[in-house]
C-alpha cells in the first residue's frame, strides 16, 4: 500500500510545481512522470536510465487528501481479520524523512479522527475479539510489547521493561537469536497482558513515553516495534476448562528515516535491501539477506 505525501522542496511552494505524480485511487495505480518536466529536478540531474511515464499498481492508494481514518479502515480491516483468524500480521511504514511515517502509524491525540495505525489497531483488535466471543465462544488473551532500535550501533531496548520489573518477571535484556529452523529470532522482550483495549494504549503511551529522545542526535532516527499477541482458547463444554486454541501476533512497525546516510552501514535501510527480505520471506527462505 502506498501513502502519498505532499513533499514541499526547498524554496519552492507547495502550489509552485506541477507534481510528478498521477494518482487513480479507485484502480489503485500510481504513475511516475517526467520530474524535470515538473520542475523537481534539474533535467542534468535526471538519471538517463529513468524513463518516464511509468505506472505502478498498489494493492491500496491513499492521496495526500485522504485522512488518516480513511487510511487506517483501508489497511487494517483485512490484516486485523487474519489476526483474528490466527496468522501472524504486520503493518509497517516506511520513507523519506519528515514525509509522515510516525504520524500515520502513532497520529494524534486531538480527535478520533487523528488516530494513528497503532491506536486504531488496538480499539478495532478488541472490538473484534468481542464480537468473535459473542459469535464462537473463542477466549482471547492480549499481551503487548515494545521493543526500539536507536543510535548508530541499533541497540535493542525493551520499552516495557520497567512494567515487566512491577510484575515479577522482568527480563534480562531483549536480544536478537539466530534459530536454525525459524531463522532470526527477537528474544526476550517484555509481554504485558493487556485485558483491555484501555490497557493496551496505556502501555503504547508508555512505550512511547520511553523512547530514547536522543536517537535523532546519534545521527538517524529510531524505528519502533509494537506487538500485540493475540492468544486464543476454546472453552471445553463438560468442565469449562480453556484449551490453548494458538497463537497470532500483530506487528506494527514505525521504521525511522530512510534519507540517503553518508554511514555506509545504514545500507540496511535502503528500499531494495529492504524488498530483498520482503521477496525472501515470501519465499519461505530460512536465511534472510540483511545484516
Ligand atoms: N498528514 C499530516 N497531517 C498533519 N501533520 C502531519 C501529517 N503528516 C506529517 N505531519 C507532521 O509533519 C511532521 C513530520 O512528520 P513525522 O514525524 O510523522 O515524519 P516521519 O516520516 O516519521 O519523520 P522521521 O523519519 O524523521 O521520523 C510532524 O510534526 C507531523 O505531525
Amino acid at each position: 500500500m502506498l501513502r502519498i505525501c505532499s513533499p514541499i522542496i526547498p524554496g519552492q511552494t507547495e502550489q509552485g510545481g506541477r507534481s510528478f505524480l498521477t494518482i487513480d485511487p479507485r484502480r489503485k495505480q500510481v504513475t511516475v512522470h517526467d520530474p524535470a518536466a515538473s520542475g523537481y529536478i534539474t533535467s542534468s540531474n535526471r538519471r538517463a536510465a529513468v524513463a518516464a511515464p511509468k505506472m505502478f499498481a498498489f494493492d491500496g492508494v491513499f492521496s495526500p487528501d485522504d485522512s488518516l481514518s480513511e487510511v487506517c479502515s483501508g489497511s487494517l480491516s483485512e490484516i486485523l481479520q487474519s489476526v483474528i483468524g490466527g496468522a501472524d500480521g504486520c503493518l509497517f511504514s516506511y520513507g523519506h524523512s519528515k514525509l509522515g511515517k510516525s504520524f500515520t502509524m502513532i497520529g494524534k491525540d486531538h480527535s478520533p479522527q487523528t488516530l494513528g495505525v497503532i491506536p486504531c489497531a488496538i480499539s478495532w483488535l478488541f472490538k473484534l475479539i468481542s464480537e468473535q466471543k459473542e459469535s464462537t465462544g473463542a477466549r482471547f488473551s492480549v499481551r503487548v510489547s515494545a521493543v526500539e532500535v536507536s543510535g548508530t550501533q541499533e541497540n535493542l531496548n525493551d520499552l516495557l521493561a520497567d512494567f515487566s520489573k512491577v510484575d515479577g518477571c522482568g527480563s534480562n535484556g531483549v536480544y536478537l537469536r539466530e534459530d536454525p529452523i525459524c531463522g532470526t529470532q527477537l528474544e526476550n522482550q517484555s509481554e504485558l497482558r493487556a485485558p483491555t483495549a484501555d490497557r493496551a494504549a496505556f502501555y503504547f503511551d508508555a512505550a512511547l513515553a520511553s523512547r530514547n529522545q536522543n536517537a535523532e542526535e546519534d545521527g538517524r532516527s529510531s524505528h519502533l516495534l509494537f506487538t500485540l499477541h493475540v492468544y486464543q482458547y476454546r472453552i471445553e463444554k463438560a468442565n469449562r476448562a480453556g484449551l490453548p486454541g494458538g497463537i497470532s501476533r500483530l506487528h506494527l512497525i514505525d521504521l525511522g528515516s530512510t534519507a540517503k546516510s553518508k554511514d555506509p552501514s545504514n545500507a540496511s535501510l535502503s528500499l531494495s535491501a529492504l524488498g530483498n527480505v520482503i521477496m525472501a520471506l515470501l519465499n519461505g527462505q530460512r536465511h534472510l539477506p540483511h545484516r
